[in-house]
């Protein structure tokens, strides 16, 4: 059986503004391996939220293009009757706020027994009801059965966003999407439910997606890692690769924002990530941000060159780049 779970191809989504569609995500071609974590990041409004909705095909109205092989179904073109039987089973996803994504007026256990209810219809009341406990109990929520019978205003955060992954992980899902899993909640819940997810990636051979901004997460959390930057991927590489060697500008400046010890200075980013009828769509999308670098650096089509193995950067302005506090010595750090 081979490792690979999904293959996204050239997939672009695009949103009705106006009188045009314009693309939130544009032309990203991205695997995701059995058992592997792959991190996304990028600022507010790179498209890394367009990108999970796609997969899940939740977009409403957008136009999506592409392909999204989940294994043999092409996502893209599967009917509605299709997607239904895949979202909830081998294709999930964690949302960001879990109080938005739960039934306020439904008790927990029938919640978590409704995603079974649909998808394992063969299920007696006796086996759904212990499969729960066991969901309950495997995403670390104490006292289950009394859990079971309560509402999900009784619970604090972090219980919902457990119960919220109960959900996610009922059925055993192949590809988990976990987008921004822990923005609502505290530091050490944080690191709780990572955990949680990590096992879950072991246990059931699952391939996850974990979108985030935080660099941190990614860092624990993720085996490779995409960047995303204004619809586009800019950078691949495994974890410790983007870490030791970041290259391209946008990652450089996302890594040298993050506060180290001894560091008296962070450089920041300037600007923001352009709204998406404003962005410009030829040339290098970043190089507005980085002003210092000379506009002959970056190339005229930007593309994502290999530069070792598995390690992909978009644009050839990686190689002149240097911050503004570090003088022109910097510049071509790391680049090959
Ligand atoms: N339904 C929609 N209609 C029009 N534009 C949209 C829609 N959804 C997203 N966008 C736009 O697409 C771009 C990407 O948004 P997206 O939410 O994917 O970013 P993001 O990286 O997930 O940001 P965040 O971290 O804040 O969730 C933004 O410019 C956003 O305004």
């Amino acid at each position: 059986m081979s490792n690979r779970l999904l293959e996204i191809e050239n997939l672009t989504t695009s949103f009705r503004i106006g009188d045009g569609y314009y693309a939130a995500v544009d032309n990203v071609s991205l695997t995701v391996n059995r058992n592997e974590v792959l991190g996304i990041v990028g600022e507010s409004g790179s498209g890394k939220s367009a990108l999970a909705f796609s997969i899940m095909r939740l977009h409403n109205r957008a136009k999506i293009e592409g392909k999204i092989n989940l294994e043999d179904t092409d996502l893209v073109k599967a009917s509605t009757n299709e997607l239904n039987k895949l979202r909830g089973d081998s294709l999930s996803m964690i949302f960001q706020d879990p109080l938005t994504a739960l039934n306020p007026l439904m008790e927990i256990g029938a919640q978590i027994g409704e995603t079974l209810v649909l998808h394992r219809p063969q299920m007696s009341k006796k086996q759904r009801y212990d499969r729960v406990i066991e969901l309950l109990n495997l995403v670390g929520i104490p006292r289950p059965e009394h859990v079971y019978q309560q509402y999900p205003h009784e619970l604090s955060g972090g219980m919902r966003q457990r119960v919220v992954i109960a959900i996610a992980i009922a059925n055993k899902p192949q590809l988990l999407i976990a987008d921004e899993p822990t923005t609502a909640l505290d530091v050490t819940i944080q690191a709780q439910i990572l955990d949680l997810i990590h096992k879950l990636k072991e246990e059931m051979d699952a391939g996850i997606i974990l979108i985030t901004h935080d660099l941190g997460v990614v860092a624990e959390m993720a085996d490779r890692v995409a960047v995303m930057y204004a619809g586009e991927i800019v950078e691949v590489a495994e974890v410790h690769t983007l870490f030791e060697n970041p290259l391209h500008p946008y990652t450089r400046s996302l890594l040298n924002s993050v506060p180290t010890e001894g560091q008296d200075k962070l450089h920041v980013i300037q600007g923001i990530v352009p709204s998406l009828k404003n962005l410009p769509r030829t040339g290098c999308r970043f190089a507005a941000r980085i002003p210092w670098i000379d506009e002959s650096a970056h190339e005229e089509n930007p593309v994502l060159h290999e530069v070792s193995p598995g390690h992909y950067v978009r644009c050839t302005c990686h190689s002149k780049f240097y911050f503004p506090e570090e003088g022109k010595e910097g510049e071509a750090n790391g680049a090959s």
